[in-house]
């Protein structure tokens, strides 16, 4: 599990290390770690250090004391070095470290940018050291357009070298992921002591690349994460597995209420998705004619009438595919949200929901239907708004609906009402396809049917009982997106449809088990050991 902490939290954590004198020496365990991520990230391209040529944008502050140490690490293994003090002055000590290394110091100033912007982009590696975790607000000034004009003449020169911000991306908010452009896109970020909340949610994870944790010994004094994210081995960990003697009853039955004349589509591709995702039977309640469609492109599909008490499942899919126009389903849609037992409500079933529900209700709006419910709650927010602070807009939703939200999207976030929140990033853009939101419905629909009442794994993992509902919704969320790139890695990084991802399941939930029996290495940076 990775758990990603905010700025405050980070600070207060280094608080005691600090009053020890210890500044210092997390400084340069810090800088240490971004040097050998940098020589890493050129070995990994096949590149050669020595001769390299590095530029580091740097500011007044820690965070430029560690690009400039780093620096310095680098031009003692033969790089070309060059650091820009975009403040007019650094850190005192770490630039006087830098200089006697060897490193060139150029100042920022209008006469100066146009040649320390070729500088930057003539470097086979721009290390952001602007602002990091002591940020107010986003890049200012000279340092913002000096950070425009490269942005823009990389682009414009198809710039070879690649980007590592050094804590966090200088823009990007550590907590909230929002960005204030200007802000330099990152191929890496190295991040010090704990992976900070803004770096794993969007906007701010599309500057940030990949993130790389460095331990920096604080660890022991960070309290509880703001947001965690799952990886294989959790995953591993929560898939359920029938017992020896299970039967399709003991396994979990789905009931699902989705598809309508003009969407009978969406009802298959939701049934697919949970017949794949290890539910014992998948019980269809609709219209007559989208029943047929479902019966005749899923054998194993049973279809039934009536009303939603009249039904037994272990928990409910509602919404996909269905319009304003579909009272009868749209009534059932609220009934299982009231009958207590776990429910994914998706789509159409959104706006006709109760305004207060249970954390085992699942909403799973995109972006446009999430501004909507919050607008209903009396919110002010648009989509704009909502992409634009997602994690903020989650929460938000999580807390007045009293519902588990996750919002789907590059990077998708997962809400408890109580304040948990997960974010899973496991998939490729081509997931971004009509029918792909149906199919994860059916995902998270059959795994909350085969929740039992056996907590002890949560528990094992650090997550409270009731919280439960949004990591079984992260879970879905990963298989989603493991297996959308299972999809599309099978076509050599080409497109997949819908029907693929769904297809892709059960091998990607075998591998990933397999993954877990081998012994995946925890990279949770509070685990990680200290050299
Ligand atoms: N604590 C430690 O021991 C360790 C810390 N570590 C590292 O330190 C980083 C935090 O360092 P930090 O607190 O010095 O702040 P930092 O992010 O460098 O920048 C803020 C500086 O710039 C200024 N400034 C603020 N906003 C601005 C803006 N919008 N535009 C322009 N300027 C602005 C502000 O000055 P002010 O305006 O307040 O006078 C301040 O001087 C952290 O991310 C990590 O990399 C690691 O080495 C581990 C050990
Ligand atoms: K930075």
């Amino acid at each position: 599990m990775i758990s990603a902490y905010t700025g405050k939290q980070v600070r207060q954590a280094e608080e005691p290390l600090l009053a020890a004198g210890l500044g210092d020496v997390l400084m340069q365990r810090a800088a240490h770690g971004l040097a050998n991520a940098v020589v890493r990230e050129f070995k990994s391209r096949g590149l050669r250090t020595y001769g390299a040529g590095v530029a580091v944008l740097t500011g007044k502050g820690n965070n430029g004391g560690d690009g400039l140490y780093a620096a310095a690490f680098l031009a003692a293994r033969g790089m070309r070095t060059t650091a820009i003090l975009t403040a007019g002055s650094a850190h005192p000590q770490a630039l006087a470290a830098f200089e006697q290394a060897g490193g060139r110091v150029l100042y920022l100033s209008d006469a100066a940018s146009g040649a320390l912007v070729s500088e930057a982009v003539r470097a086979d590696v721009v290390i952001d050291a602007v602002l990091g975790t002591g940020a107010k607000g986003g890049l200012r000034g000279s340092a913002a357009d000096l950070v425009t004009a490269i942005a823009d003449a990389r682009a414009q020169a198809r710039a070879e070298g690649f980007v590592v911000a050094c804590d966090l991306p200088s823009g990007v908010d550590a907590d909230t992921g929002a960005v204030s452009t200007p802000a330099l896109a990152a191929d890496l970020t190295v991040t010090f002591g704990a992976a900070k909340t803004g770096l794993l949610v969007d906007p701010g994870a599309d500057y940030a690349g990949r993130v790389d944790v460095v331990p920096i010994g604080i660890e022991e004094h960070l309290d509880q994460p703001g947001l965690r994210r799952l990886e294989d081995a959790d995953v591993a960990r929560l898939l359920p597995h029938p017992a020896r003697r299970a039967h399709k009853y003991s396994r979990g039955v789905l009931g699902v209420v989705a598809g309508s004349a003009d969407y009978p589509g969406a009802a298959v591709l939701a049934c697919r998705g949970a017949l794949a995702a290890g539910v014992g039977m998948v019980r269809y309640l609709g219209p007559p004619e989208v029943a047929d469609l479902v019966r005749r492109s899923c054998p194993e599909m049973v279809c039934s009438t009536g009303a939603v008490a009249d039904n037994r499942v272990q928990a409910w899919l509602v919404g996909s595919g269905m319009g304003p126009d579909d009272h009868d389903q749209l009534q059932r849609a609220r009934d299982a949200v009231t009958s207590g037992l776990p429910v994914v409500a998706d789509a159409g079933a959104l706006p006709a929901l109760p305004d207060v529900m249970a954390p085992n209700v699942v909403l799973t709006p995109h972006a446009g239907e999430l501004a909507a419910l919050l607008k209903r709650l009396g919110g002010e927010e648009d989509r704009a708004a909502v992409e634009a602070g997602t994690l903020a807009a989650v929460r938000r939703a999580a807390a007045l609906t009293g519902a588990t939200v996750l919002l789907k999207g590059a990077t998708t976030l997962v809400a408890a009402p109580a304040g948990d929140v997960f974010s899973q990033a496991d998939g490729t853009p081509w997931l971004a396809t009509a029918g792909s939101g149906d199919v994860l419905a059916g995902i998270i629909g059959a795994l909350l049917a085969q929740e039992d009442s056996d907590v002890g794994r949560f528990r094992e993992m650090g997550v409270e009982p009731e919280q439960r509902w949004a990591a079984v919704a992260a879970l879905g969320a990963a298989l989603h997106g493991k297996a959308g790139r299972a999809a599309s890695d099978a076509c050599s990084g080409g497109p997949i449809a819908a029907g693929g991802i769904a297809d892709a399941i059960p091998e990607t939930w075998g591998k990933v088990s397999m993954l877990s029996n081998a012994g995946v290495r925890k990279r949770n940076s509070h685990t990680l050991p200290l050299r």
